[in-house]
């Protein structure tokens, strides 16, 4: 991890630039493999599933007896756990539920806005590197509550052919069936075009690598949408000498571990501190199983150094984290002033950890600074709003005319025309 004191706003860019935007070799990579799944289907599935998973598949769909094999393998102790994290997250989620709304915005002009669930869903859960069960919690209880009719799950099977039991136990758990075998790109291929197994669906939902983002980019053309783009796992953590070094390293780490393109970024006024942060990084990770990965990582991370508090808060806003951890004295001035961010992390006692897997918040968070322009996966996005209006003949009469000058002046008769047509015939003439 890389030191920066009191950098330029030109520095702090470079340095801070995410490690994977090699937009133009994945998507070389990506692109044929969406042509082939469009192609044949199921068939290039099972190709792809031995070319990038090293697995020969008879079978893409889970089947029952697979998912009752999975339950007997997942200790009460995970059950356990797995069960009041699906109780915070349904809360969370449920109380998101928005109103329908009716407004008589004139006398005889009602208005209503309604959300409607989207009707077929994907929901991409990572497999390559850890089993990320949570995933599961995050996306399928947001769809089942907002009543999404059709759910479909893809990941990647192991080298044996298999889905991780916690998997299929929490699918099972909150009411997925429909499990498909297929991870990467081609899974994302196969939610857009449909193939003999999976199901072509409207939505597509999910985190996922670097070729999984990009596939979700992409298909975007063909008319499916995606809930935004989750690649990659980061963390940016603001902290003072209020802060406790050893805590600090942990929540670094925590993100680092996820992927070698991970990216995790400290910012403090204190120099001393960073040093001593940057200390326990290098003592907590030698204990990591999975310090290779974190290593790597942090080779794309960065410690800055900036006394100045709003040139630090400048500096978070610009570079939007997926997730943000606030362990400064003054936290509550600093929150109000973050206008770009995934999640945020509040104080000494909340670790990042804590969203990832149970406090209630979503973990499916836009990266690459797409807090700027996305929110991370709500109840929201899996519902439309449709909206409604209803005129009575007096409304027509008050909002008719204005309708009709509005439609003269941008030279469209017939829009006009479909109003006075209507006041014609009130007026008891015939044209
Ligand atoms: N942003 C978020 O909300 C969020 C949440 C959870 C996880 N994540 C991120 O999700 C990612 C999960 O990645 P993962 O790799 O563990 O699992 P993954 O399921 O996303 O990807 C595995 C698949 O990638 C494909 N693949 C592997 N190598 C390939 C290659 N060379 N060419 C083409 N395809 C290839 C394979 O088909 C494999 O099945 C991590 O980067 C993690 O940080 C992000
Ligand atoms: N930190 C990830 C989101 O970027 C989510 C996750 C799942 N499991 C552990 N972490
Ligand atoms: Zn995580």
């Amino acid at each position: 991890m890389q030191l920066l004191v009191n950098p330029s706003p030109e520095k702090c860019k470079k340095n801070l630039a995410r490690p994977v935007h090699k937009t133009k070799q994945i998507n070389k990579i990506v692109k044929p493999i969406l042509k082939k799944v469009e192609k044949s289907g199921d068939k290039a599935l099972k190709k792809f599933a031995q070319e990038y998973d090293h697995v020969q598949l008879d079978t893409l769909l889970v089947t029952e007896q697979e998912i009752t094999a999975a339950k007997e393998l997942v200790s009460k102790e995970l059950k356990a756990a797995i069960a009041v994290a699906k109780s915070n997250v349904e809360r969370f989620h449920a109380a998101q539920a928005t109103p329908d709304l009716v407004e008589e915005v004139m006398p005889g002009v009602v208005c209503r806005r309604k959300s409607v669930p989207i009707q077929r869903v994907g929901l991409y859960i990572p497999g390559g590197t850890a089993p990320l069960f949570s995933t599961v919690l995050m996306l399928g209880i947001p769809a089942q509550l907002a009543g999404c009719q059709e759910i479909v799950l893809c990941t990647p099977p192991n080298r044996e052919g298999k889905i991780h039991p916690a998997i299929l136990f929490t699918a099972d758990l909150i009411g997925i069936s429909k499990i498909v075998k297929v991870g990467g790109a081609q899974a994302i291929a196969a939610l857009t075009f449909g193939t003999e197994s999976v199901p072509q669906v409207d939505k597509i939902f999910g985190p996922g690598n670097q070729y999984v983002t990009a596939a979700k980019q992409l298909v975007t053309k063909y008319g499916v949408a995606i809930d935004m783009p989750a690649g990659p796992s980061e963390v940016l953590v603001y902290a003072d000498e209020s802060a406790v070094p050893a805590f600090v390293a942990a929540d670094l780490l925590s993100q680092a571990e996820h992927g070698i393109d991970s990216q995790v970024v400290l910012v403090t006024p204190s120099e001393k501190f960073a040093k001593k942060v940057l200390k326990e990084i290098n003592e907590q990770l030698e204990t990591l199983p999975r310090k290779d990965i974190a290593y790597k990582a942090l080779s794309n991370s960065t410690a800055v150094v900036m006394e100045d508090q709003e040139k630090a808060i400048s500096l978070i806003n610009q570079y939007a984290p997926e997730h943000l951890i606030i362990a400064v004295e003054n936290e509550d001035e600093v929150v109000d002033k973050i206008v770009n961010a995934g999640s945020v992390f509040i104080g000494n006692y909340t670790p990042e950890s804590a969203g990832d897997y149970a406090s209630g918040t979503n973990h499916t968070l836009p990266t690459y600074g797409y807090a700027r322009n996305y929110s991370g996966v709500s109840l929201d996005s899996f519902v439309k709003k449709i909206t409604y209006q209803k005129i009575s003949p007096e409304g027509l009469k008050t909002l008719g005319p204005i309708v009709e000058v509005m439609a003269e002046n941008e030279l469209l008769h017939a829009h006009k025309n479909a109003v006075t047509i209507r006041l014609n015939y009130l007026k008891g003439k015939k044209k």
